[in-house]
């Protein structure tokens, strides 16, 4: 039976209401319809090609992608787009170009750090395309490490202004998408010294380029820093190196709005946490989340589609050769990356309400909830990038030889994605600042401070500690709150067995240091109890549709219960679970595998009609 045919016979035995799901996916009616539409908009467009690039020259590329990128803007001049469908056409033309950045950092670094007078200045130009910005923060020297950046910007009291400079080869700026060559301005994350006193990291938006003749500006040094990962993938994105030379800035161009320097030349840190100069990071962060879910459900559908059709071994008296799909071993890999898809897509959808609720908390000065949203941010971005970009590389090999041609799709989306488990952040460094704010609440508790939000668990500590999962046959595992307490229960341990060790150590650093291992992992449990809890405050809402819930409750069991197998070792050391019980809640897991695959094969379908308009690279 061909594909089609196939997808159509199981789309008529769905067990499940197809739009129902396409509406859970998408989070919404409004943003089904919206993704929907603009994604045929895309699909319709011969412009919008991709099938080619993997061929093209760097040069070609480069070239093409300017072209799809004006094209886009055009689009949305046309057809008068709303800001988010204009969002979502750029992600769905589907090549990392400058606009990412414009739109992704530049302009809301200003809207974040910026006062009111320059977001009235800047913005207007910057939504209309008039400037076109970067964020150029990262130096050949520094990149985790902000606080070591070493471009400078000096207040020049005599003519109210900043002096931008490179003192050294690694302060040059380097990285930064859409410096090589398309930038108007920058986003400058410089030292600032005033008066000879050094403050520390700020914003200067910056002029590089004429917007006359677009060639760069005196005192100013930039251009492409060259082949990257791949062929076709980043190699679209003009990454840049840049330097300065004594360049001179008005002081007004020194972002304000978390603080300020006078017309004197007088410092003022406002009485915001200077980490709001991290904000857009912070931004930045929680869309990769929601991206890591699109990614990984783009590898899913390539990969079900090929185990659903390929058929290797098994033939009977000349009968037709097993579906590979059939391999236990084929649904152990695969499952759980589609179960992953759709708890990525759900914590990234709760990330984003948190992200837009600390948001209305600042504009009234509520910091509470900072720590708690950069912990969230950062380790969420750590955990789903590693695993996105692992479970597309898994995509790969579950299609055999194929996976590995470019036709299949997956190399490309491979080489685009990968860079994600270090741009925004590397990800152990981010996981290193999730441990910093777990030893900070472990060392809190007792004080009378009772901790709240994702980390509220560790209030329970105490029964968290000494509780065993009451699991005695394998159906106890399709238990929601068992499952959540026997992760409630690993993190909790692991982190306060962290900061009791750290206590064999002289100071806070040197521990923090030696231990940086067991940091992380500790890390890693907090951040999928996260996963996990929202997955279970998802199926706690109403979800209409025939079947949905139940198809998503089997998803969420087998997300959960093959990160307990993955991670069985964490659970067994830490007491949280016996040896059998771990060897039920694996019995369990190959009990749903069947479920996924024979009760609901239309389920898997789902995922490879999810975005198939998308994938006109794949061939098969
Ligand atoms: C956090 C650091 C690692 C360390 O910073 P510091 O040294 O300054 O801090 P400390 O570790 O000493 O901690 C002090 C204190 O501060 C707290 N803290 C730290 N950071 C934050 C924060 N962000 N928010 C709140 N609080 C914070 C910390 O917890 C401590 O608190 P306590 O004292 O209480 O313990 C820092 O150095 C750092 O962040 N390093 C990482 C650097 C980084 O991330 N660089 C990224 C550069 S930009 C980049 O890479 C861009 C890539 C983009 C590629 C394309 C992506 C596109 C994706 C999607 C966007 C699409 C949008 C499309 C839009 C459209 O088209 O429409
Ligand atoms: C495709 C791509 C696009 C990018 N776009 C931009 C952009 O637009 N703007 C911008 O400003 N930057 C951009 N970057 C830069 C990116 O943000 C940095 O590469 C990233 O922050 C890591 O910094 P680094 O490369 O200097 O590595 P380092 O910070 O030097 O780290 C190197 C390695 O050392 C280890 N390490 C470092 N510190 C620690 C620690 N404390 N504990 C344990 N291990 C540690 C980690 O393994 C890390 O991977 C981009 C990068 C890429 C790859």
């Amino acid at each position: 039976m061909e594909a089609l045919d196939y997808h159509a016979e199981e789309r008529r035995k769905a067990e499940f209401d197809v739009e129902e799901m396409k509406i859970v996916w998408a989070g919404s009616r409004q943003a089904y319809e919206i993704s929907d539409r603009v994604a045929r908009l895309v699909a319709s467009d011969p412009v919008f090609r991709k099938d080619n690039r993997t061929m093209l020259s760097r040069k070609d590329l480069f070239k093409d992608t300017l072209r799809k990128a004006a094209h886009a803007w055009k689009r949305i001049i046309e057809l008068r787009l709303s800001e988010e469908e204009a969002s979502k056409l750029r992600f769905f033309v589907d090549q990392p170009v400058f606009t990412d950045l414009h739109w992704g950092m530049f302009i809301p670094a200003i809207k974040g750090q910026g006062n009111e007078e320059q977001q009235q200045k800047w913005l207007p130009m910057a939504y209309k395309m008039q400037i076109i910005g970067c964020y150029a923060q990262t130096e050949l020297g520094h990149g985790s490490n902000v606080q070591g950046l070493e471009t400078t910007a000096t207040f020049d009291p005599e003519t109210d202004e900043f002096v931008i400079h490179s003192p050294t080869l690694t302060s040059s700026k380097w990285w930064p998408g859409g410096l090589g060559k398309v930038s108007t301005h920058a986003l400058i994350y410089a030292r600032l010294i005033t008066d000879g006193q050094d403050h520390g990291v700020h914003g200067f938006i910056v002029q590089l380029r004429s917007l006359d003749d677009h060639l760069p500006l005196p005192g100013i040094t930039v251009g492409d820093i060259g082949m990257k990962f791949g062929s076709g993938a980043y190699n679209s994105m003009d990454n840049g190196v840049l330097r300065f030379d004594h360049v001179r800035i008005l002081r007004d161009q020194m972002l304000m709005g978390v603080s300020q320097v006078t017309r004197e030349g007088k410092f003022m840190q406002s009485d915001v946490p200077r980490q709001l100069v991290y904000g857009t990071m912070v931004y930045v962060r929680q869309k990769i989340v929601a991206d890591a879910s699109c990614a990984l459900s783009r590898a899913v559908c390539i990969a079900t589609r090929y185990s659903v059709v390929r058929r290797q071994f098994g033939s009977h008296n000349g009968g037709p050769e097993t579906q590979v799909i059939d391999y236990k071993t084929q649904q152990s890999r695969l499952f759980p990356l589609l179960a992953s898809a759709y708890a990525f897509r759900f914590v990234g959808e709760w990330l984003k309400w948190l992200y837009t609720d600390v948001t209305q908390r600042l504009q009234a000065s509520d910091f509470s909830t900072l720590p708690e949203v950069h912990a969230c941010t950062a380790g969420l971005k750590s955990v789903t990038t590693s695993a996105t970009a692992d479970a597309i590389e898994e995509c790969r090999k579950l299609c055999g030889g194929h996976g590995y041609l470019s036709s299949s799709g997956l190399p490309e989306l491979f080489a685009v994605y990968v860079p994600a488990c270090t741009y925004e952040g590397d990800n152990v460094v981010l996981l290193l600042q999730v441990a910093r704010f777990l030893m900070k609440t472990v060392s809190q508790l007792g004080s009378g401070k009772k901790p709240v939000g994702t980390i509220a668990y560790m209030g329970r500590s105490e029964h968290l500690l000494q509780c065993r999962c009451e699991v005695e046959r394998a159906e106890d595992w399709l238990k929601p709150n068992v499952i959540l307490e026997a992760f409630e229960a690993r993190a909790a341990r692991m982190s306060v067995t962290c900061a009791k060790n750290l206590n064999n150590f002289a100071n806070q650093e040197e521990g923090f240091a030696q231990l940086a291992t067991d940091l992380a992992e500790a890390a890693v449990a907090h951040v999928q109890l996260i996963i996990v809890s929202k997955f279970i405050e998802k199926l706690q809402q109403d979800i209409p549709g025939k079947g949905v819930k139940r198809q998503l409750e089997i998803l969420f069991n087998v997300y959960a219960l093959s990160l307990l197998h993955k991670h069985l070792g964490d659970f067994v050391a830490s007491g949280c679970i016996t040896p059998k019980q771990g060897a039920l809640a694996n019995e369990q897991l190959r009990l749903l595998y069947s479920q996924v695959h024979f009760d609901n094969p239309s389920l898997l379908l789902y995922m490879v009609l999810l975005l198939e308009r998308l994938l006109q690279s794949t061939s098969f």
